[in-house]
């Protein structure tokens, strides 16, 4: 089964609203294949949402960073997924190594977080990845796999759901993982999804890869035969984003 290229661009916590408009005139101006052969998901901060919806070209859609883990209420500070709903925000972020290292986010709550805001209807980037110690003690695939298993066993269904790889070590560092390195933590993920919920899920599921991600290395990257596209940082932010959606077309070669 043909699963669709997704490219999704983080934009983390940066941006004023005089940049995030330049950004999204440029990405209005690119050239890029249809949505029937790439989906290109771009998350601005809550803040910018419902400017950057505003703008953004129709065939173009937005993620939210982050939701609250449940229905929302007295919780100073949080955003409910209830809230994203009813801004027509399709998307959220749910689970990114910033957050689970910078704000003990543990599997469990990641998985309550994914659980819910599928519950609500958004579709979810969960992200998982490994540490550069868990990496050297030779557990990366030990670990993803819990973060995974805590997610499926909490939720229904993955319809909705697109898995993003980020290797810690790759994030914000230009150090990015070979494609050899990507395709066997992808691979691999696909087979523990074969046997740890439905060979289904397995073939369906998109596996993106985010970590140093740019115009440069998307191509190799893109070709892996188990890399389903990216989650992009820095560069999202930048006019080579254009190139990375393009990178989708190396599927179609
Ligand atoms: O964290 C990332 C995307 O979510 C990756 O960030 P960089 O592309 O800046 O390494």
């Amino acid at each position: 089964m043909a699963r669709k290229f997704f490219v999704g661009g983080n934009w983390k916590c940066n941006g004023t609203t005089e940049e995030v408009k330049k950004i999204v005139t440029t990405l209005n101006e690119a050239k890029v294949p249809g949505e029937d052969v790439v989906e290109v998901v771009v998350s601005p901060p809550f803040v910018f949402l419902p400017v950057v919806k505003s703008l953004l070209r129709p065939d173009f859609h937005v993620a939210a960073q982050n939701c609250w883990v449940r229905k929302g209420g007295a919780y100073t500070g949080e955003v409910s997924a209830e809230m994203l709903v009813n801004l027509s925000i399709p998307w959220v972020i749910i689970g990114h190594s910033e957050r689970r290292q910078l704000l003990n986010e543990s599997n469990e709550f990641v998985a309550d977080k994914v659980a819910y805001a599928l519950s609500q209807g958004l579709k979810v980037i969960a992200c998982i990845g490994e540490t550069l110690e868990q990496r050297e003690a030779g557990i990366t695939m030990a670990v993803v796999a819990d973060q995974t298993k805590a997610i499926a066993a909490k939720i229904p269904s993955w319809n909705n759901v697109v898995l993003a790889y980020e290797p810690v070590w790759a994030i914000g560092t230009g150090k990015v993982a070979t494609p050899a390195q990507a395709q066997e933590v992808h691979a691999d993920l696909r087979k523990w999804i074969h046997s740890n919920v439905s060979a289904e899920v397995a073939s369906s599921v998109r596996i993106i890869y985010g970590g140093s991600v740019n115009g440069g290395n998307c191509k190799e990257l893109a070709v892996q035969p188990d890399v389903d596209g990216f989650l992009v940082g820095g560069a999202s932010l930048k006019p080579e984003f254009i190139d990375i959606i393009n990178s989708a077309t190396v599927k179609k070669n």
